[in-house]
């Protein structure tokens, strides 16, 4: 059988609506979410062992043993059986895009082509964001992630920028304070074009922000830059943090604003990028 290739790409929550929380300390959400083209690549191979490999320009501090996320989801199929796993890594870590997450989820379709298995019904033990992560299509979820509601949106040109600090999702959600916010409207807008999208983008949130800022100041700095460039239309932080995106007219100027901040920050991640449109 011939290698199986699976696409893991970052996750953007457009918007980040915390709503509550459960007896549990889990948090209830409301967020609109759409994937980038830019992400990490899982492939699998017919093996008689189970391997992971990490490799690619981001493999830098990534688990290599059963505590990757690739490894966690192929113990979920609780199968006796061999696959050669390689993961390439080109998402910062612990970045509120989802990496590890987008992994995972990739792992769960390629074995489950290679294995000829379902997909474990319970994957979202791996963590909350994997039914978002395994379609890897615009959706609104809601729930603490189980639920996923396919959305088909237009699609935006971004600017992807991590500003080079490890945020875990944790402490983030435990630093939430005062009240929990209101839900997104019960039926979302139907968007004619990128540009209504954006508008009605400007009046949501992502309620993690205040808290990610407090634990990781330079998340602040991430916004200003991208605030700053030209013809940003709207700046806003993804997931717990730190990456934020800035979001632009066109390809062309998503590029250059991507260009102007790498030469600004060298030790920043910045990708221009394409997110949503499916
Ligand atoms: C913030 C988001 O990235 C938004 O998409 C996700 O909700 C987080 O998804 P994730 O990283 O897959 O999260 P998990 O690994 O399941 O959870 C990490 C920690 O975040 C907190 N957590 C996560 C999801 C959620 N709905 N409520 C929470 O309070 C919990 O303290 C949990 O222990
Ligand atoms: N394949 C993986 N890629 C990155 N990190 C992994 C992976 N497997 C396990 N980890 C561990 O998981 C932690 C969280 O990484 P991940 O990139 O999933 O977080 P995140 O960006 O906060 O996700 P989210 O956007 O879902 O909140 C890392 O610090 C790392 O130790």
């Amino acid at each position: 059988m011939a290698p199986i290739d699976a696409f893991a790409p970052a996750k953007i929550n457009l918007t980040l609506h915390v709503t509550g929380r459960r007896q549990d300390g889990y948090h209830l959400l409301d967020s609109l979410v759409a994937f980038a083209d830019v992400g990490d690549r899982v492939r699998v191979e017919p093996a008689l062992e189970l391997s992971l490999e990490v490799g690619g320009p981001r493999a830098l501090g990534v688990p290599t043993g059963p505590d990757n996320l690739v490894l966690k989801a192929a113990a979920l199929f609780g199968v006796d059986e061999g696959a050669r796993i390689t993961l390439e890594k080109h998402l910062p870590a612990a970045a509120g895009i989802g990496g590890g997450s987008a992994d995972a989820a990739a792992t769960l379709r390629a074995l489950s082509k290679l294995w000829g298995r379902t997909i474990p019904s319970d994957c979202a033990r791996l963590g909350a964001d994997i039914p978002v992560c395994l379609p890897s299509r615009t959706a609104r979820m809601q729930g603490i992630g189980e639920t996923v509601t396919p959305l088909p949106l237009p699609p935006l040109d971004a600017v992807l920028v991590n500003p080079g600090v490890s945020v875990p999702t944790g402490p983030v959600f435990a630093a939430l304070e005062g009240q929990f916010g209101a839900p997104m409207q019960g039926v979302l807008p139907q968007f004619d074009g990128a540009g209504a999208l954006l508008d009605w983008l400007g009046d949501q949130r992502n309620d993690l922000e205040t808290p990610a800022r407090q634990i990781a100041p330079a998340i602040g700095d991430t916004l200003a830059a991208l605030a700053a460039t030209r013809h940003c239309a709207l700046a806003r932080m993804s997931g717990s943090g730190a990456t934020c995106f800035g979001l632009f007219p066109s390809p062309a100027s998503a590029r250059a604003a991507a260009q102007q901040l790498s030469q600004a920050h060298p030790g920043w991640w910045v990708q221009a990028t394409r997110i949503g449109g499916d």
